[in-house]
């Protein structure tokens, strides 16, 4: 199969374990959502996987083979942040010139068309850039990149809502014409929660979970309706967490709904992403 895959990857950075033993797997062709809080492990867990940074232990391989000191697998892989370490002095202009030189295949007139689109100044020297369009400066040149794997880490920090909703629309179609493997490092996940396909969730440098989106969705439900309600219904059930407000009460609940316990004095609803993430990771965004 092909994939970017993790495996067994340990990252220490002194005394602070980054990455502990995470094994994961990106397939080619779909997009996928990388979950985690601040400081989970997920700009280390990129970094591995596009060779920015060198593991502890364990490996990180596209298409079987290790991506270390090997310029044929990094080939297929670019990572958003590696824009970071261009020269502050140099132009968005003079980037997009030098992503070509750099990037076989790379679309120099896609960017400059991208650029415009986001109102990017391709004048503008990228050291002297607001923090959203430095954001936009990485997301035009990654979509502009002819990778097999693009890791895009925090991809709108920063972006209004309605830069954010074109680059949504940007990815999708992106997506639909190129069908190569996207993994997206984010908090904001209701926002890419309808894009993705795969979640993988990471905290505090372990793998907590991966699995479809649909999976994800269909592995819960939250329940509310009076707060003592709540608690008979929950008794003995899997319950991730219960919030609490005056004498109402929305508990979230692992598995199916109990129909003999539902009455018309609870509602239920599917679980939330977000909601799941926040009590799988145990503290609130
Ligand atoms: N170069 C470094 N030197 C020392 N510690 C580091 C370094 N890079 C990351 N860390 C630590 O490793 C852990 C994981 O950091 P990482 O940046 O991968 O998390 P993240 O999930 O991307 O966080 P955020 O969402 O806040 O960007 C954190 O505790 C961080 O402080």
């Amino acid at each position: 199969m092909r994939e970017l895959r993790a495996e067994h990857l340990t990252k220490r950075f002194g005394k602070t374990t980054a990455l502990d033993d995470v094994t994961l797997s990106f397939e080619y062709g779909k997009i996928h959502a990388l979950l985690g809080r601040n400081g989970a492990g997920k700009t280390t867990l990129l970094g591995v996987a596009s060779n920015r940074l060198i593991p502890t232990s364990g490996q990180a391989l596209v298409d079987g083979e290790p991506v270390t000191d090997n310029p044929r697998a990094l080939a297929k892989v670019f990572c958003t942040g590696d824009v970071r370490m261009i020269p502050p002095s140099m132009c968005v202009d003079d980037l997009v010139g030098h992503m070509g030189r750099f990037h076989e295949g790379f679309d120099a007139k896609r960017a400059l068309r991208l650029a415009k689109m986001f109102e990017l100044d391709v004048k503008a020297k990228t050291g002297a850039l607001s923090t959203g369009y430095r954001s936009i400066c990485q997301l035009v040149m990654a979509l502009s990149l002819d990778v097999d794997y693009l890791l895009l880490d925090e991809p709108v920090l920063g972006l209004d809502a309605a830069h954010r909703d074109l680059f949504y629309r940007l990815l999708m179609e992106d997506y639909l014409e190129r069908g190569r493997a996207v993994v997206v490092a984010t908090h904001l996940i209701e926002e890419v929660a309808t894009l993705v396909e795969r979640v993988a969730i990471i905290d505090e440098g372990r793998l907590l979970m991966e699995a479809s989106a649909d999976e994800l969705r269909t592995s819960g439900y939250s329940v509310s309706g009076r707060a003592e309600d709540v608690r008979a219904y929950c008794e003995g059930l899997e319950v991730l967490g219960i919030d609490e407000l005056g004498s109402l009460a929305m508990a979230y609940v692992q598995g199916e709904p109990v129909r003999e316990r539902l009455t018309d004095r609870l509602d239920v609803a599917p679980m939330s992403l977000q909601k799941l993430f926040v009590e799988l990771t145990g503290k609130g965004e």
